[in-house]
């Protein structure tokens, strides 16, 4: 009985570690068989089944070259057999793989014309199709994200969309680049929808509701703190981990990477010395944001967010005034305008919260290296410490006030927000004046109460102007600037349809309406489950856009 040639054993223990899940090692096995094979017939086979291996490791680098050297050898250079139809599998799931999905397209549609009937290629087909719709069109299925999100899944399947946008150095050479809008652009307009290139998302978190029998007392405050960083540690390594995983996995995705910010002292890294490591860490450091964790056992966590790097979105730069509004589905990122933008501006998300006080805001954007010089921070930092002190007693004193019954009447707690107002010396569109919210709503709360339906209108513009929107005209909700935005937005303009319609001003309504969509779409990302979230008598129902807005947005 004659031996079986060397590469044959190479390539059944190759299949044996494949079957198993053990892809490192087939890979290797198959390394070693094609070093045997001596004709091109044998390689072909090789290639193939290494190309195979690399498919489940996300080598897709790999995986692609395999499918092409297979393709250059008979019997899978020419049509009509399996080797061929194999090949032309293998390299459409690897340029899928690598988010080529044109690429993959075009491997699927010649896989389909000669093996019309390939199960496989029938699926990809489908899958491609929809990436492409996606990537060129920005048209996405929310809902089935949303469940996705919904059920914890971290490895979702979407393409990127990028809109009118493009990376650009910015004027002040302080800030880098930045990212620009390559034409004028509406609210709610989308800019980008982009997958994360790595995330770690957050995960259950094993506290039990009531101590358990001698579990003796509850975790203090000081407990909680240090589980919190705890996490965030662990949260951390895991992107880095991810991060390093992709990077090394396909080469060519290296470069896109490696354009990132690295931070201040660039100098002292050298990409060039092939020192990583660093890099990456570099990257990770100044690029990297938050984005809400759904755990599906007990919904939004607030605690800890996930993190995750995102290869566009890291371009932004930050405005205390931020003009467009990211959201998320799990580790997508959604930007849309917030407000109009004229062709080639440069656009700003806020990278902290914008309701913070402008030395918390700057303390905090100290860890990205740069001290934030934006035209509201300049202008609160302007104000006395008599103007703010002032302001702090101001709401102080009216926080003391109960309106109505057994209270103060309207018009005095009114006049107190007035006072109030009048300790902000800059334009509300420079600074929006955000002490002056809460009492107003306050305010408007009491209005509803009573049937004041026109007071209520008025109310709720001075909320806008206060937060730097221009509304011309009340009685026909005549916009002339959008403002800034804070999570009541949404309710207030459908607070302010219903007074509308109260009035019997029925177009101002619409108007009205119109704009609570497009405010929920800017926050939202998405304004499918508008519908859903928007009850019949016209309020927000809980549990929905609340559950959204109050978990689904807000990130720092
Ligand atoms: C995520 S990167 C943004 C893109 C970056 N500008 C670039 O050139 O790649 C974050 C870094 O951008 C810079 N940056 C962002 N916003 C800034 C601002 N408002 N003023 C000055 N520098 C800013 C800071 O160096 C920050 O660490």
């Amino acid at each position: 009985m004659s031996t079986p040639p060397a590469w044959v054993r190479f390539k059944k223990e190759g299949d044996s570690y494949y079957e198993n899940g053990k892809f490192v090692e087939a890979i290797r096995s198959y390394d070693q068989a094609l070093k045997l094979a001596h004709t091109s017939v044998v390689a072909t086979f090789l290639f193939l089944a290494r190309g195979a291996a690399r498919l489940p490791f996300h080598a897709y680098d790999a995986a692609l070259a395999d499918a092409k050297a297979a393709l250059t050898f008979p019997p899978a250079d020419k049509p009509f057999n399996t080797q061929h139809e194999a090949a032309l599998l293998l390299a459409a799931k690897a340029d899928y793989g690598l988010r080529q999905f044109r690429e993959s397209y075009r491997w699927v549609q010649k896989l389909i014309t000669f093996y019309p009937t390939n199960d496989e290629g029938l699926d990809m087909l489908r899958l491609c199709t929809r990436r492409i719709v996606e990537q060129e069109q920005g048209i996405y299925d929310w809902d089935g994200m949303w469940k996705e999100a919904r059920r914890g899944t971290t490895d979702s399947d979407h393409a990127d969309y990028v809109g009118p946008i493009e990376v650009r150095s910015c004027r002040d050479s302080k800030c880098g680049r930045g990212l620009f809008v390559t034409k004028d652009v509406e609210p709610g307009e989308l800019l980008l929808v982009e997958k994360a290139f790595s995330a770690a998302f957050a995960k259950e978190r094993v506290t039990p509701d009531m101590p358990a029998m001698g579990d003796g007392v509850r975790s203090k405050p000081d407990e909680e703190e240090e589980k919190a960083r705890e996490e965030r540690k662990a949260l951390h390594t895991e992107l880095v981990t991810q991060t390093i995983v992709r990077f090394f996995r396909n080469h060519s995705v290296q470069r896109a990477f490696l354009g990132l910010y690295r931070g201040p002292k660039m100098d002292e890294e050298s990409d060039e010395r092939k020192d990583y490591s660093q890099a990456i860490q570099n990257r990770i450091a100044y690029n990297a944001f938050a984005f809400p964790s759904f755990l599906p056992a007990s919904g939004f966590s607030t605690t800890t967010p996930s993190r995750g790097i995102w290869l566009k979105a890291s371009y932004i730069n930050h405005s205390c005034n931020p003009t467009i509004h990211r959201s998320f589905i799990s580790d997508v990122i959604i930007l849309r305008a917030q407000t109009h933008i004229a062709r080639d501006t440069e656009v700003y998300i806020d990278y902290t919260s914008c309701l913070d006080s402008v030395s918390q805001r700057r303390k905090y954007l100290s860890k990205y290296g740069f001290h934030c010089e934006c035209q509201r921070c300049v202008s609160e930092a302007g104000t006395s410490q008599a103007k703010l002190k002032l302001r702090e007693k101001r709401v102080r004193e009216i926080e003391t006030l109960k309106i109505g019954e057994g209270g103060v009447g309207l018009g005095y707690y009114h006049m107190k927000t007035l006072a109030i107002d009048a300790t902000y010396m800059n334009a509300p569109s420079v600074e929006p004046r955000l002490a002056l919210v809460s009492p107003l709503l306050n305010l408007l709360s009491a209005a509803q109460m009573e049937d004041m339906h026109g007071f209520a209108i008025l109310l709720i513009c001075r909320v806008l102007r206060a937060l730097g929107w221009v509304v011309a005209d009340p009685l026909y909700f005549d916009i002339w600037k959008w403002g800034f935005f804070t999570n009541e937005i949404v309710v207030l303009m459908t607070d302010l349809a219903l007074a509308f319609e109260a009035k019997g001003q029925l177009w101002s309504r619409d108007v009205a309406e119109r704009v609570a969509k497009k405010c929920y779409l800017i926050i939202c990302g998405e304004d499918w489950s508008w519908e859903e979230a928007y009850e019949e008598d016209g309020k927000i129902e809980e549990g929905t856009v609340v559950d959204l807005i109050k978990h689904g947005v807000v990130v720092g």
